[in-house]
């Protein structure tokens, strides 16, 4: 079967960097797949996630090919891209209702009318589970909690059924309880829909939690990919063998000092 995506040699050199941001990235994404990314701050993960979605800046040079095999059109953003960023409120309009926010979307998506996609933004908030969504919805993103926020930019990523989620650093705001709310609602909403998924997160823990793949990132290239069970088991190169080896220092640390 097709790809849903395809990056061939995909490099990005930011203006004025000496060192390109992101080089020679080859990377299949299936439909419905869910995939983390993982590295430390700088890797490039994001520049990966900008890529992707045609973010980058204009003065970024790009290298290699980004493909959509599984779509017969070029992918849009909104209808076939949905994203979840680290801030909410960078993302919301602060001078908009946030269920206009969401009717937005499906409204420039969807072929239906004004009073069916705020009709169908409710419905999204509901199922992101925010409390009384008739009434939220007329709410503006200052009246709304840091995870609420989240919720909001989630409906409004979803709300055209795209076929891809990117959540870049979705809950690295967000605290521990809030963190695990949000990750089960991604979840659950890339198996109901179909979706799928691109994991960006600097939490190894928190990618094999959600994640059937993970790509390790370090210093703009790819170093390893594996089934999530066999990377977690059998980490190939000594900079994932490191991540993992943090990763449970800081969970014996924790565990200790309990
Ligand atoms: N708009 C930009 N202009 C110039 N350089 C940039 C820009 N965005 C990112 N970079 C640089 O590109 C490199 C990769 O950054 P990127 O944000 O993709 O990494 P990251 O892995 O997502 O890190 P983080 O987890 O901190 O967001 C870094 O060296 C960063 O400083």
């Amino acid at each position: 079967m097709k790809p849903l995506l395809e990056l061939r040699g995909l490099g990005v050199c930011y203006n004025g960097a000496v060192a390109p941001a992101l080089e020679g990235v080859d990377l299949d994404l299936a439909a419905g797949e869910r995939l983390a990314i993982i590295g430390e701050s700088g890797s490039g993960k994001s520049t990966l996630a900008r890529a992707i979605s045609g973010l980058l800046p204009q003065t970024a040079r790009l290298q290699g090919t980004v493909a959509w095999p599984g779509l017969d059109h070029p992918a849009r953003n909104g209808r076939d891209i949905g994203f979840v960023f680290q801030d909410p409120a960078s993302s919301l309009d602060p001078v908009m209702s946030v269920g206009d926010q969401v009717a937005e979307v499906a409204h420039a998506n969807l072929d239906i009318d004004w009073g069916a996609a705020r009709r169908l933004a409710v419905e999204l908030l509901d199922r992101v589970k925010l409390p009384e969504p008739e009434a939220l919805a007329r709410a503006y993103p200052h009246q709304l909690s840091g995870g609420q926020k989240q919720r909001v930019v989630i409906a409004a990523a979803i709300v055209a059924c795209p076929k891809l989620l990117i959540a870049d650093e979705a809950t690295s705001a967000l605290d521990t309880i809030v963190q695990a709310e949000i990750v089960a609602l991604i979840r659950r909403f890339v198996a109901e829909d179909g979706m799928a998924l691109l994991f960006v997160s600097h939490d190894i823990a928190l990618a094999a939690n959600l994640a059937d793949r993970i790509a390790v990132f370090r210093h703009g290239r790819m170093v390893e990919m594996a089934a999530t069970a066999e990377l977690l088991a059998r980490p190939r190169s000594d900079y994932s063998r490191a991540l993992l080896a943090a990763h449970l220092g800081l969970k014996a640390h924790s565990g200790a000092s309990r």
